[in-house]
């Protein structure tokens, strides 16, 4: 069965995945440089925003070698232009099977949202391996991932919603995760306000705890 592999992007060192909302294009450059130099190594550029294709160029033009993917994607017609921008992977909250059959003919590394072990299954029919776990603190947090682990040995799980540095490292010592993704790498708050020291010295003490 095709794999869309997105763990295989991402090195040991690099499991934090921060989900971004940018509203403005101009902060691309100096978030994604805060961010690089804490140690961050991947993000998700979500398109909650309208302007999120366009931070994803401008993350990419900068050549660092951060891997930029694209996240909310909630419909098939949005993968082309994330692929346009020059997303190197896609996340979405949820799936359906006009998008899964979208991501699979894209061949877009994708990382579909599931919340329950049918819809694991649904996606892994699709050949879609590398699941995001999400709302993951809503849907049974760690308790979740170990219950589908003996189920499910072939499948790997990014959680997201509610991760923080207090529960992060807990995520990650589990065999059948890859990365956590979450705002808290870099709230909206915090981007609007460009407060770039800020999300760099928190993302300094996320890479820590995480690897507690
Ligand atoms: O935007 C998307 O595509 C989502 O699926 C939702 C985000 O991944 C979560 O909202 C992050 O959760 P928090 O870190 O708890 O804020």
């Amino acid at each position: 069965m095709t794999q869309y592999p997105v763990a295989s992007l991402i090195a040991p060192h690099a499991k934090l995945i921060p989900v971004l909302h940018v509203e403005d294009p101009d902060r691309a450059e100096p978030l994604l440089e805060a961010l690089v130099s804490a140690g961050i190594k991947i993000l998700e550029v979500t398109l909650r925003s309208a302007c999120g294709p366009e931070v994803i160029k401008r993350m990419r033009a900068l050549g660092t070698d951060a891997i930029v993917g694209a996240g909310t994607i909630t419909k098939p017609d949005q993968l082309a232009s994330v692929i346009d921008a020059g997303a190197e992977f896609g996340v979405s909250p949820a799936l359906t099977p006009a998008l899964a059959e979208g991501a699979r003919l894209s061949g877009l590394p994708f990382l579909p949202g599931v919340c329950t072990p049918s819809e694991a299954l649904f996606a892994r029919e699709f050949g879609f391996f590398e699941q995001k776990f999400f709302p993951a603190d809503l849907m049974g947090g760690l308790g979740w991932i170990k219950h589908v682990d003996p189920l499910f040995p072939d499948l790997k799980f990014c959680p997201t919603g509610g991760i923080s540095d207090d529960n992060s490292s807990q995520y990650l010592a589990l065999r059948n995760i890859f990365a956590v993704g979450g705002a808290f790498l870099a709230p909206r708050e915090l981007i609007e306000a460009a407060d770039w020291q800020t999300i760099h010295k928190r993302g300094k003490m996320s890479v820590a705890a995480a690897a507690r």
